[in-house]
């Protein structure tokens, strides 16, 4: 049994809190990370997190990011966890700008960070185009879009609408967020045969054009109290569906806070929300 000091840094964006491991000072072998993202998610025998994120050097960007879900499958791509890594570079001096460019495994992201007093409070990053067609979210079935179409779940009919920021989002709307099925179906869905790689799943009611209720089962973690994805998932969801205007930004309530999202007119995907530091420390891993 050999015991490792490993030095991390707690963050959350709206509560969706992933430890961060800063592999610009710190090395850990590729094999470990999947047990070691199950480890520190642990509230009982780690630390309690929805995950772990990497931050490490990369060749095409300033940062690169790496994120584990909470049983420890790695996602490609995770919005709140962007808005912690671009205010932890900042702030620990990786970055010497406040407009920098992070490696995702979903392709690279431009992030800005807005400053009170020396601290990072709010973060916009450019998350892209979202991917439309069947295929690229991944989902069976023809290579079509999938915009509120007929998805049975066991005696439950929903419309479904498919979006991939990077990584998958099955988005349904609901009349009452209160009453969606988010502990019933969320992890029935997460798992269906029709998505090959899982997906993320978000419940949406519509409060106006500029503003929505939002819950999310996550795949690999279960309910977070925030998605930054699949808040961006879900605003391309409600335009689709002819509920919202692109180049607008729509204030989507998660169960942590808010974030501002605008699908612009040229299809990139803007996120504006806050990333806040909780605790730095020392987890000892014994292996
Ligand atoms: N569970 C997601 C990764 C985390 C995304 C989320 N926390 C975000 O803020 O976007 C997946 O497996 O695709």
């Amino acid at each position: 049994m050999i015991k490792v000091e490993i030095p991390y840094t707690k963050m959350h964006g709206l509560g969706n809190s992933y430890i961060f491991l800063d592999l610009f000072s710190f090395s850990i072998e590729e094999s470990e990370l999947v047990d070691l993202a199950k480890k520190v998610s642990d509230i009982n025998t780690g630390i309690g997190s929805d995950g772990l994120i990497l931050i490490h050097p990369s060749e095409v960007a300033e940062v690169g990011m790496r994120i584990f879900n909470k049983d420890g499958s790695e996602g490609k791509n995770c919005g709140n966890g962007l808005r912690c890594v671009a205010k932890y570079a900042f702030e620990n001096n990786l970055v010497n700008k406040s407009q920098f460019v992070i490696e995702t495994r979903a392709g690279n992201v431009t992030a800005e960070v807005f400053l009170e007093e020396d601290i990072v409070e709010e973060v916009t990053v450019d998350m892209g185009q979202p991917t439309l067609n069947r295929q690229g979210i991944p989902m069976l079935g023809d290579d079509e879009t999938v915009i509120s179409e007929a998805f049975e779940v066991g005696h439950h009919p929903l419309e479904l609408t498919a979006v991939s920021m990077g990584n998958p989002h099955a988005v349904f709307f609901v009349e009452d967020i209160d009453e969606s099925p988010l502990y019933d179906l969320g992890p029935v869905i997460t798992n269906d045969h029709r998505f090959p790689e899982g997906v993320n799943v978000e419940f949406i009611e519509m409060i106006s054009e500029t503003e929505m209720h939002f819950r999310v089962w996550e795949r690999g973690s279960g309910v977070t109290q925030a998605c930054g994805t699949g808040a961006c998932a879900a605003v391309v969801a409600s335009i689709l569906n002819g509920y919202a205007q692109k180049d607008t930004e729509i204030c989507v309530h998660l169960s942590g806070g808010d974030l501002f999202i605008k699908w612009a007119a040229d299809d990139r995907v803007w996120m504006r929300g806050k990333a806040e530091t909780t605790t730095t420390g020392t987890f000892y891993w014994k292996r």
